[in-house]
């Protein structure tokens, strides 16, 4: 009782439910908290306290009865806990698919340290598909809904079992048996009446939330935590809508929450994902991905600190993974970004999940049940978050996603320009016929408007619009109504593109880069998505091209190595000894998929390790195919760019060039076949390549790896004009001429020359003067000569009698016959105080070239090489009197190597590699 004379006490009035308490005092800080009598408050249990004017109500009502208190009423009923309290998890089907995953489950519910807990559950995966098909057999009159429903029972039982004993286990089983038993009897009425409402499957169908719910909670109860399940039917209220989906009643959801919650006080909370009332207290669905909607509705009613959607993935990708391997998670994606991706269908969310949390900024983040070590993707407010967040959502493009099998419908006519109405007709169509439309892009002169449409709804919209435009087309007002099939849609999503220039001037760089036509697009002026239409067989070649150009995954290149000899072998040491460097450094990925010679090849899926080829050949090298060899490296793979590196001195494989460059394969050589070859198909490759942006770089075809075909180009690209380019070409003469010396025989120096790998693969090439000879008709013809091999005289030095050897190897052996007349020549030319050069002549002036074995003064620059020394000297309009000067080593098998690898290097800075 309350003694007179207290001045002040404070009442802590429970709510309705919890009277007993009133019977005993509770210390409440300083002040009592004391028992009224029953009857007194009586009459007040009855009112609602939470609402201020009760609160009200109760004072008045008890200053009136005790007159010499002062009163201080405080009512603290079960009021819902706010703020940054709660956090909500979401299971879905798959998290709780066995007994062992619900205790997975559990326990990650009592280790999270939040002090209030909401957990929204779906049916154990596959139950909700049984549940839908015991409608489905008993309203098509099919008697086996009945073992169906004996098997629905059976895997909640056996789980219940699995999980649960004693009494939890006792109750659960009795709910379940008296569930499945009232089931019996309404599948029954379905099997008579041959038909179910929609009221009806929903409530059959929720079955399933409302036992994975109760198993759930009694588990996490059985670890000795305070633990209610909720039948969301009792507190969330959706009005169906009649696209297929629902819009929730927040405030009639809120209200009836907060009676839930005074009656079920508790800090975890297992809530049926999936299920709700109609406004008229109906059983009803949230419908397709109905779980992650619930769970977001809640997040926002209990105003959470974030909802963990947990699932069977790290979280959201950047793009596809099973089309870009190099994929990276997302760590963060504002709620826009988000609902891009999903539109744009990536495995993200539902757009409708992410409304109900949005308004308040409660974060969402998803993480993978199945791997705890990930920290997932938090899909947030980016203004609200952290400084780290802010960061990560500073990319200006996030992330990449693909709709296929579509169509573009295109309008077009001079009678559309200025004509209102005219969209609004096609549209009306397009809808009349009940075609969705995922994009439209009108281009400013009005003269035609074209979208995209699901392939399977193109036909009847372009019949329809044949129809509906008749007379404008017979007229000549339309000229017509375009169906391009077979496309697909490509959009780049980022928040930050907005107001950033440039990033759809590199998008669509690294398109063209990656030879993909764009056939429309559309961005809004939201600046979210930059939206493509591209032909379906080039998406997922389009996709890896902008996704690696963003930097998601580095500027990385599929190479194919065809002919590991001497130069190609070098150039994989090379690569090998450098890979790490250019990855770390440059952002570059050189991936080696095959490697072909002759008779064998190796093939590799993500990049052959480059330390053990040679083994790997031996082991896992199969007979060599060509054709199959460029389909793996260019296709099939998540490499948007592919170059083939030819270091054979086959004609044959040159000969190839064109169609490799035409597919958007890139070429890089040291062989001269291709440039030295027939001139129409020296032509036919240059034109193709200045009108794509397939590149194809031969630098080594001269001097190696001397900068000889850079430095003209240079040249000529500045305006210069070059009057004549002279030059001994050739290494291995180079080095015979410079070795051949009083006292040592031609052949050995031949040998010398081979061994030391500056010959071709066949001396003969080299001692004919042919490959001097070749890289004369490379150079004229960069100068816009159009000659033939054949148009060069060429001196050959190969005597007459072993111009028509077997082998190049018998032509060795035969050569010391020769040694005497080359002596003779030698020591003609040393008598005059003179040395014999090999020079190659481009006489640009007099259109013409020659290959000669020269005398010169021992003063001349010529004369002063040493090793295997090229020496080219460019005679131009601006380096007339003294010419340009390019000289050093000019064959063998590292600076040959090397002049092929700044090639490729040359190529990935063409891709977009930092430089
Ligand atoms: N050596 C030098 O200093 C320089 C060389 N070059 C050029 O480099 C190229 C390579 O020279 P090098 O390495 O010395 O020659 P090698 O003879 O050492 O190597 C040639 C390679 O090509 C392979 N090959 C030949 N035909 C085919 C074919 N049809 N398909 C697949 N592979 C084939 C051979 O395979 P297999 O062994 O299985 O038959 C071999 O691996 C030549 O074009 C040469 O002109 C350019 C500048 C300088
Ligand atoms: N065999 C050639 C190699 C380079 O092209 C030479 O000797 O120069
Ligand atoms: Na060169």
């Amino acid at each position: 009782m309350v003694s007179s004379g207290v001045v002040s006490h404070s009442f802590r009035i429970l709510p309705p439910n919890s009277l007993a308490h009133l019977q005993k005092p509770k210390k409440i800080g300083e002040s009592q908290c004391c028992a009224f009598p029953l009857l007194q408050l009586s009459p007040f249990l009855r009112k609602d306290f939470t609402s201020p004017w009760g609160r009200e109500a109760l004072r008045t009502r008890i200053c009136a009865s005790f007159t010499d208190i002062s009163l201080d009423v405080s009512v603290e009923d079960n009021k819902l806990p706010r703020g940054e309290t709660w956090s909500v998890h979401k299971f879905g089907g798959t998290c709780v698919g066995s007994s062992l995953r619900i205790k997975n489950v559990a326990d990650i519910i009592i280790n999270d340290d939040s002090e209030r807990k909401l957990v929204v559950v779906s049916a154990i995966s596959k139950v909700t598909d049984m549940m839908y098909d015991l409608i489905d057999k008993a309203q098509s009159r099919d008697e086996s809904y009945i073992s169906l429903l004996d098997a629905v029972l059976q895997k909640h039982s056996s789980t219940a079992h699995e999980l649960l004993d004693g009494d939890d286990l006792a109750s659960f089983l009795s709910q379940l048996n008296h569930d499945i038993s009232n089931l019996k009897a309404m599948l029954r009425a379905i099997y008579i009446a041959g038909h179910a409402t929609e009221s009806f499957t929903d409530f059959v169908v929720g079955h399933g939330e409302l036992w994975s719910a109760q198993m759930l909670s009694s588990l996490i109860r059985k670890n000795g935590i305070d633990c209610k399940w909720m039948d969301t039917r009792d507190v969330l209220i959706v009005d169906p809508t009649s696209s297929n989906q629902v819009d929730p009643d927040y405030l009639e959801s809120k209200r009836r929450l907060e009676k839930w919650y005074s009656l079920n006080p508790s800090s975890v909370i297992v809530a049926t994902g999936f299920i709700a009332s109609t406004p008229q207290n109906l059983p009803t669905t949230l419908k397709r991905d109905g779980s992650d909607f619930s769970a977001a509705i809640m997040g926002s009613l209990f105003k959470a600190r974030q909802v963990t959607i947990w699932t069977d993935v790290d979280g959201v990708y950047s793009a596809d993974p099973r089309k870009v391997s190099e994929a990276v998670i997302l760590k963060t994606l504002s709620y826009q970004e988000a609902w891009e991706m999903s539109y744009f269908g990536a495995n993200v969310l539902h757009p409708r999940t992410i409304i109900p949390v949005m308004q308040y900024g409660i974060p969402i983040i998803i993480r993978n049940i199945f791997n705890l070590s990930a920290t997932g993707t938090k899909i947030c407010d980016p203004s609200v978050n952290d400084d780290e967040d802010r960061q990560n959502l500073a990319y200006f493009v996030k992330g990449f996603a693909t709709i296929d099998n579509l169509a573009l419908i295109n309008v077009e006519g001079t009678g559309m320009a200025g004509v209102p109405g005219t969209a609004s007709d096609i549209f009306r169509v397009v809808k009349d016929v009940g075609a969705n439309v995922i994009m439209i892009s009108q281009a400013s002169s009005e003269h035609s408007v074209c979208f995209a449409v699901p392939e399977k709804e193109v036909k009847a919209v372009a019949e329809a619009l044949q129809s509906k435009f008749r007379q404008a087309l017979e007229a000549g007002r339309l000229s017509q109504v375009q169906v391009i099939p077979n496309c697909s849609i490509l959009a780049a999503v980022g928040q930050n593109m907005a107001s950033t220039p440039g990033v759809s001037a590199t998008l669509f760089n690294a398109l063209a880069k990656a030879n993909v036509n764009v056939r429309a697009i559309a961005q809004g002026c939201s600046e979210y998505n930059i939206t493509v239409v591209v032909k379906r067989e080039e998406c997922i070649k389009a996709l890896r091209a902008v996704h690696s150009r963003f930097y998601l995954s580095r500027t990385t290149i599929a190479m194919g190595i065809i002919g590991p000899g001497l130069i190609g072998s070098t150039l994989l040491e090379q690569l090998r000894d450098q890979a790490a460097v250019l990855k770390e450094e440059f952002n570059i990925d050189l991936r080696v998929m095959g490697i072909i010679g002759s008779k064998s090849m190796l093939l590799n899926d993500v990049g052959i390790d480059l330390s053990r080829w040679k083994e790997l050949r031996e082991e896992k090298g199969e007979v060599a195919n060509l054709e199959k060899f460029v389909q793996h490296v260019h296709g099939n793979h998540f490499i948007p760019n592919t170059v083939l590196v030819d270091c054979t001195a086959d004609s044959i494989i040159a000969g190839h060039y064109y169609d490799w460059l035409r597919k958007g394969i890139h070429v890089i050589t040291p062989n001269k076949k291709a440039n030295s070859g027939p001139l129409n198909q020296y032509l036919r490759i240059r034109a193709l390549q200045r009108q794509s942006y397939t590149h194809y770089f031969y630098e080594a075809t001269v001097g190696a790896g001397l900068p000889i075909i850079s430095t003209l180009r240079g040249l000529l690209e500045t305006g210069d004009r070059i009057l004549q380019i002279e030059g001994i070409f050739s290494g291995t003469l180079s080095y015979i001429f410079n070795n051949f010396k009083v006292g040592r025989t031609f052949s050995e120096v031949v040998s010398e020359a081979k061994e030391a790998g500056y010959t071709e693969p066949d001396p003969r090439d080299d001692l004919s003067g042919t490959d001097v000879a070749r890289k004369v008709i490379i150079l004229a013809r960069e100068c816009g000569l159009k000659l033939e091999l054949s148009d060069i005289p060429v001196e050959s030095l190969v005597p007459e009698p072993l111009r028509v050897s077997a082998s190049a190897q018998d032509f060795m052996q035969q050569l010391p016959k020769f040694d005497q007349d080359f002596a003779k020549k030698q020591q003609e030319a040393e008598n005059a105080g003179k040395v014999l050069r090999y020079v190659g002549v481009v006489d640009v002036i007099k259109q013409k070239g020659v290959v000669e074995l020269r005398e010169y003064n021992k003063d001349h620059p010529f004369a002063q090489l040493s090793g295997s020394d090229n020496i080219i000297a460019f005679t131009t309009t601006r380096y007339k009197n003294q010419p340009l000067i390019v000289r050093g080593p000019g064959a063998g098998a590292e600076v040959t190597a090397g002049g092929v690898f700044s090639d490729i290097l040359r190529l990935a800075s063409y891709l977009g590699a930092p430089s």
